[in-house]
């Protein structure tokens, strides 16, 4: 990964296929290098702990290597004597044999204590040191255990917990996008019911793209919370016309293919909807989602429709419901906009009807307050989606931070100004870190008196634990999902 300063996810399929490892040999491949990836930051202290030489010292062949001996020595179930060898045979292959000695004699201290034993004596005191013990136990950089301590709201056993999740193998996650595939689709092809999204379907093993309707664009891999977030931002009754979605980044597309499928097929609602007691603005003010005034084409058109092919639930009587008319009678229109020209093309690929246009969100291609709902999933660190990129944490750079911060708010701000009054805009970012989530939306609405910030939770009943509110954050300790963070935002 270092040498090609490729991404693990892209570049592991290209090197299975290129020493044609398949099958149970692909998946141990899979699983020790993205386990030695993740587990740097400790592997690296105990090679400190057994070497005359610090890591960094070493040459970057060999010192991969030990990692990966380490890695079998202190995670996984291979026999020690096995790891201990291979790993030899491997740098005597690559590196040379003195290198190999060398790799023997620190592996074999390696091999004397198991993971438990080594974390008192080469991790510091969690009393003295808290984030310096996370960073060392949990394998992440210093600078993302102190945000994601912030972002959890300061409890020691929440931020191990999450820094804990980071290091599991996410589950593979499946949308069926409502109109083109449906769930008991996805589980006759062998996938399992999911927690909470009315699309998804988890998939227990396999390769996603042997899923017919995957292969066929009807369905995708997609994290649960990022179906959430596109579905709470369409479930926000809307007074007067709803017919215009913008995504203002669209790249590559996940939210942009279920929000236009959505706007074609209707939105499913959760089962407590069917309650009167609907969701609630910030500000205490109740106005059901299936209550609130809004006219034939508001609020109940955009929840009603066909509800989808997933068999989930829509309001009962509302117009476009199982026997009522469609929800959209010509459709909403989704315009997806994206800066970056081969993300665009990504984006026509999971769309159907939607318009998609490479643009800078910053700079509009389009007049102000003419959208009823707009979703900006701004750029970010990405710091809640480190379990699937297992080198990303130590990619990530917080000096990035500044950078991602204006157009971040340059951004939220656009897409207050292309939302019309009454319309709504969600906030997304796949980061829990508080500069990118609460700070942004603070900072943005500190300068203008036209926006409520509404109870985002309220749009998401059917998931527990999202916070204090008003904003939703996802957790991957919590959810099983992504960490993302959502504000939905009406414009006065
Ligand atoms: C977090 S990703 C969006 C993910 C996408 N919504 C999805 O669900 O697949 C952010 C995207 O914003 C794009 N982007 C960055 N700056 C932008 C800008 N000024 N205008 C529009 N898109 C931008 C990036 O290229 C990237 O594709």
């Amino acid at each position: 990964m270092d040498e090609r300063d490729a991404y693990a996810n892209l570049l592991m399929p290209t090197l299975l296929r290129e020493r044609r490892l398949s099958g149970r040999d692909a998946g141990l491949a899979t699983e020790l290098a993205y386990g030695t990836l993740r587990g740097l930051g400790t592997y690296d202290e105990v090679i400190a702990a057994c070497s005359d030489r610090a890591p960094e010292d070493l040459d970057p062949p060999l010192l991969d290597a030990i990692r990966l001996g380490v890695h079998q020595l202190l995670k996984t179930r291979v026999p020690p004597h096995a790891a201990v060898g291979t790993t030899v045979d491997l740098v005597r292959l690559r590196v040379g044999t003195g290198a190999s000695k060398y790799a023997n004699a620190v592996l074999r201290k390696v091999a004397g204590r198991s993971l438990e034993q080594w974390l008192p004596i080469v991790a510091p005191d969690p009393g003295e040191d808290p984030i310096g013990y996370l960073a060392v136990a949990y394998s992440h950089p210093r600078w993302i255990v102190t945000a994601m301590r912030d972002a959890v709201g300061g409890d020691f056993d929440e931020t191990a917990a999450l820094l804990a999740a980071d290091n599991e193998r996410p589950r593979v996650t499946l949308v069926a996008r409502p109109g083109r595939a449906s769930v008991e689709e996805l589980l006759a092809s062998g996938a399992q019911p999911a927690r909470y999204s009315p699309y998804a379907a988890y998939l227990p093993e396999g390769d996603p793209g042997s899923v017919l309707a995957v292969a066929e664009a009807r369905a995708a891999v997609q994290d649960e919370a990022s179906q959430l977030v596109a579905l709470a931002l369409t479930r926000v009754p809307v007074t007067g016309g709803d017919s215009r979605w913008l995504d203002l980044c669209a790249g590559p597309g996940g939210k942009a293919g279920l929000l236009d499928a959505i706007a074609v097929h209707g939105a499913a609602l959760p089962a407590a909807s069917r309650e009167p007691s609907g969701p609630a603005s910030a500000s205490g003010e109740r106005g059901g989602a299936s209550g609130e005034p809004g006219g034939p084409s508001g609020a109940s058109a955009v929840l009603g429709g066909p509800g989808g092919a997933s068999g989930a639930s829509t309001v009962p009587g509302a117009p476009g419901g199982p026997s009522g008319p469609a929800a959209f009678p010509g459709g909403a229109n989704l315009l997806a906009a994206e800066l970056q020209y081969h993300r665009a093309r990504l984006v026509r690929q999971t769309t159907r009807e939607a318009a998609v246009i490479t643009a800078d969100g910053t700079v509009p291609a389009w007049r102000s307050g003419v959208f009823d709902r707009v979703m900006v999933d701004a750029p970010c660190t990405g710091l809640g989606a480190l379990r699937r990129r297992p080198e990303a944490r130590w990619r990530r750079d917080p000096r990035s931070l500044p950078d991602l911060g204006r157009l971040q708010r340059e951004l939220l701000a656009s897409a207050l100004e292309a939302v019309r009054p009454g319309g709504v805009v969600a906030y997304v970012t796949c980061s829990p870190h508080l500069a990118e989530t609460t700070a942004v939306v603070g900072d943005v609405l500190r300068h203008r008196d036209d926006v409520e910030t509404l109870d985002a939770r309220a749009y998401l009943p059917e998931v527990e634990g999202l916070g204090e509110g008003p904003h939703v954050q996802f957790w991957p300790h919590r959810h099983g999902t992504d960490g993302m963070f959502l504000t939905l935002l009406r414009r006065r």
